[in-house]
């Protein structure tokens, strides 16, 4: 009877929707006593103060997860972003509710979150919940699952449905709720033994598969805790009292189970938790009822009880329960888990975490790598080759880290060695995107450090005094060390790019430019020895050839060789700053003595050639056909023996044309050897070694081939005839000179003159006078001087003389005149005090006195 009143007050309370604007209602619900009225059907959370609308989205508070046919909902997703759950990662937790049908789960679940399930209607008894829906609490993380009641009334005995949820539940939730009637406690074969019998089984089974990938008994997030709510507790039983029946029932239900092997002796406690709680009668005893409920609510708060540190330990929700699925991936691991529940495969959450940690990982990294590949895109163009982009480095990192940090953030709370492996595909992916950049870095910076590198040393080299050696390892040091830097920075780290072989190319680079370098300057320096061998040996050759002597060559090849030991010595000197090899050396060497060999060749073919020679040759001949043997000139005399004097100094001068023909000293010690071919040549210079092939020095020790002496002979044999001819003519000539009676005719009209002279006695004198002082001047050999002097006395009495007769004409002129007459006219000023009178006066006359005598 008391229950009947009891159900037809709350029927009032919480009238059908279709009543809910019945006037007759209103009339009876004003008669209900305050605590009734409007009770269940006030704002879900009223208990506790909160309100009805669903937080934040706009999408419904609750949403069926799995409907009627055992399909998994496809907006869970969405629902999450709207209950701004998505991001939380780890920080929400999941309960369930279990428990007959109908015992109000739905109704406590409401007080305790604030959902809105749907609560069953008193007047029709009628199942409400069906399949299973999920909510989330108000101003808490939490999912809330409402799940069908397990009687099976509308089911019938079908335990399908209620084994699979159970399945599901104890995959996902932390704490399942099993709400019982206070009169059920006890009842051993009551619908609520069945029910744990299932979840215990379910358990068991998830546990067993789950050792099978490796996990042991005992293991966190193993646990689960089992709430037990207890309804309608009249407070006549304690709640100990409760607590140990239900924990006795369990044990013995838990012992009754088959359980696997290595399992048998395992307690309810290496799985579970067990917890009590009572809820007083909701309609006889409301204001209790709602206490407690708040109560039991602070227990799900895990703000709340975190503030209350005393009873932390109260709080439902412990880390070990939790099952470590991040909230981003809580949809697609329920869908999975429910699809392996309904086709009835085995279901190992190990596996299913590690295929939802590989799903979603892989779907992170795909974002993440989108992030990448925009960031990259949008880098600036790359500079032309030779130029680097300082900022590359950075870039690629900033890049990079942003890709990891967007993998990082969420796929890090999945199965660490899956998060692990795609976090290190991504990062594989990104290196590899980024290599070419590196690449074409690391190639710029070959070539621009190449360039800077041989302008360098080209630079340094323009200067005097530089060191070769010293100057390429500095400026191959410098190159290396930029080279160093440019590679650190743009390698990222665990990428695995080696700057080594960009590196080697660089330094082989720069060995083959250090080599080319050198090589030029070996040549310019060999080039600028040969010239001042070919300077110091001209003077010499002249000279030597122009006197021809036995030891003409003597002279030649001994100045040769001490300036080419001169100049080889400057060469080794230079070519130890120039790092050369000793075979370089010897190359170098070889060439220099054949560039000097030829360079004095060459000059001496200029001497020999056949006019130059055919000149020397008549030198030679003049000196002694033309001059005595005191180098006095020859004039021919009637009783010279003209034609053997020609014939010897012919003859002689014949004989000097073989020892033109050839380089040979007279002494052996003066003798120059050179090897006729130096292959080696090529090191220090390969235009030169092709002229290597055709020479041959023991050719080249002759200068003329006897034709060309024949010719040169020939040659000289009829230009010496006209010498001959000449001589002959002219002491013709200076035989009939002057006739003897001009003399006689001389003396006979000048002899009046002459008595004259030497008659008077001041002629006479005078001329006395005039030998003496030719005579004294003579002896003295004061002949120059005195006639530079009188030359000079002359020259300054004619210049005093001009200068003279110019200023007397140009004095002449009328101006000039007119001016003079003026300035005798007009007084000067003078002033007064340092003037006196008198002087004025004087000055005038005197001036007047100079016009009259003009
Ligand atoms: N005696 C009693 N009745 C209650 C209590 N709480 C709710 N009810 C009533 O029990 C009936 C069922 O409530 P629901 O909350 O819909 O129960 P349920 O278990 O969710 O029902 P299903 O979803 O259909 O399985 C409602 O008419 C409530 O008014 C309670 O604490 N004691």
């Amino acid at each position: 009877m008391d229950q009947s009143i009891a159900i037809a007050q709350d029927a009032l309370a919480n009238p059908p929707a279709e009543l809910a604007c019945n006037p007759l209602l209103a009339e009876a619900q004003a008669n209900l006593p305050d605590h009734l009225r409007n009770n269940d059907h006030a704002p879900a959370g009223a208990a506790v103060g909160l309100q009805s609308n669903a937080e934040g989205s706009g999408l419904d508070a609750k949403l069926q997860v799995v409907d009627e046919n055992q399909r998994f909902t496809t907006a869970l997703d969405e629902h999450m972003k709207g209950w701004k759950l998505a991001d939380a990662g780890f920080n929400y937790d999941v309960v369930a509710v279990f428990g007959s049908q109908s015992t109000g789960k739905s109704t406590l679940l409401n007080r305790l979150f604030g959902t809105k399930f749907d609560v069953m209607s008193e007047s029709e008894r009628r199942q409400t919940t069906k399949g299973i829906w999920m909510s989330k609490g108000q101003d808490m993380p939490v999912l809330v699952m409402d799940v069908e009641g397990t009687d099976g009334r509308e089911r019938g005995e079908d335990q399908d449905f209620e084994r699979k949820s159970a399945l599901f539940s104890m995959a996902v939730a932390e704490v399942l709720l099993v709400n019982i009637w206070e009169h059920q406690v006890g009842l051993y074969q009551g619908a609520n033994m069945g029910l744990l019998k299932t979840v215990f089984e379910v358990n068991l089974g998830l546990f067993l598969a789950a050792k099978q990938k490796g996990k042991a008994r005992g293991d966190s997030q193993d646990k689960t805790l089992l709430l037990f709510v207890i309804r309608d507790h009249i407070g006549a039983t304690p709640l100990a009292n409760l607590r140990a029946t239900l924990t006795a029932d369990l044990n013995r239900l838990w012992d009754g189970l088959s359980k696997p092997e290595g399992l048998e002796s395992s307690k309810i406690d290496d799985f579970f938790d067990l917890d009590f709680v009572t809820l007083p009668h909701k309609l006889l005893q409301p204001e209790l009822f709602e206490a407690q409920v708040v109560e039991l609510r602070q227990r799900f708060n895990k703000s709340n009880v975190q503030g209350a540190a005393a009873s932390s330990s109260s709080s439902v929700f412990q880390s070990k329960y939790h099952k470590r699925i991040p909230a981003d991936g809580i949809s697609t691991y329920m869908g999975t888990i429910w699809d392996a529940v309904v086709s009835n495969k085995d279901l190992d959450l190990p596996t299913q975490q590690e295929l939802l940690a590989q799903f979603r990982c892989g779907e992170l990294a795909a974002a993440a790598f989108s992030t990448f590949a925009a960031l990259v895109s949008a880098f600036p163009p790359a500079p032309p080759a030779g130029q680097l982009d300082s900022t590359l480095g950075s870039r690629m990192l900033d890049a990079k880290q942003a890709a990891l940090v967007a993998y990082d953030t969420a796929a890090s709370r999945y199965h660490p060695a899956v998060y692990a492996r795609q976090r290190a595909e991504l990062v594989a992916k990104v290196h590899s995107a980024l290599a070419p950049l590196f690449a074409t870095q690391l190639k710029s910076a070959h070539k621009g450090l190449l360039r800077a590198y041989r302008v360098e040393i080209e630079d340094a080299l323009k200067g005097d005094g530089y060191d070769f050696a010293r100057v390429v390892a500095e400026a191959r040091a410098r190159a290396e060390r930029t080279f160093e830097e440019e590679a650190k920075r743009v390698t990222l780290e665990e990428s695995g790019w080696s700057a080594e072989e960009e590196r080697a190319a660089l330094g082989e680079d720069m060995d083959s430019v250090a080599e080319l370098l050198r090589k030029e300057e070996t040549r310019k320096m060999v080039a600028v020895i040969e010239r001042n061998i070919k300077r110091q040996m001209a003077e010499t050759v002249e000279l030597a050839l122009d006197s021809p002597s036995a030891d003409m060559w003597d002279k030649v090849l001994s100045a040769f060789k001490a300036a080419l030991a001169k100049a080889e010595e400057a060469y080794v000197r230079k070519a130890t700053s120039f790092n050369c090899t000793k075979d370089e050396v010897d190359a170098a060497l070889s060439l220099l003595r054949r560039r000097a060999w030829l360079a004095l060749r060459s000059k001496l073919d200029e001497q020999t050639a056949e006019a130059a020679l055919l000149n020397k040759l008549r030198l030679v001949f003049e000196d002694k056909f033309r001059y005595d043997a005191d180098g006095v000139p020859r004039v021919w005399k009637p009783e010279d023996d003209i034609d053997t004097i020609f014939r010897k100094a012919k003859d002689s001068v014949l004989e000097l044309i073989p020892l033109y023909a050839h380089i040979k000293p007279s002494d052996d010690k003066n003798a120059f050897e050179l090897a006729s071919s130096a292959s080696s040549s090529s090191l220090v210079d390969p235009a030169a070694s092709a002229a290597d092939d055709e020479f041959d020095f023991a050719d080249s020790l002759q200068l003329l081939t006897p034709q060309a002496q024949a010719s040169l002979s020939a040659r000289f044999r009829r230009e010496t005839d006209a010498y001959y001819t000449e001589a002959k003519r002219s002491m013709v000539s200076s035989t009939s000179q002057i006739p003897y009676w001009i003399y006689c005719v001389l003396v006979v009209l000048g002899w009046n003159e002459f008595v004259a002279v030497i008659r008077s006695p001041i002629y006479f004198t005078l001329l006395l006078l005039g030998f003496t002082a030719a005579y004294v001047t003579w002896t003295l050999n004061m002949t120059g001087p005195v006639l530079a002097v009188s030359k000079g006395v002359t020259n300054e009495v004619i210049r005093t003389v001009n200068d003279q007769l110019h200023a007397y004409f140009s004095a002449q002129t009328p101006a000039a005149h007119a001016q003079r007459h003026h300035a005798a006219r007009v007084p000067v000023a003078v002033p007064a005090s340092s003037a006196p009178a008198e002087e004025i006066e004087l000055s005038e006359k005197a001036a007047l006195k100079r016009e009259k005598d003009e």
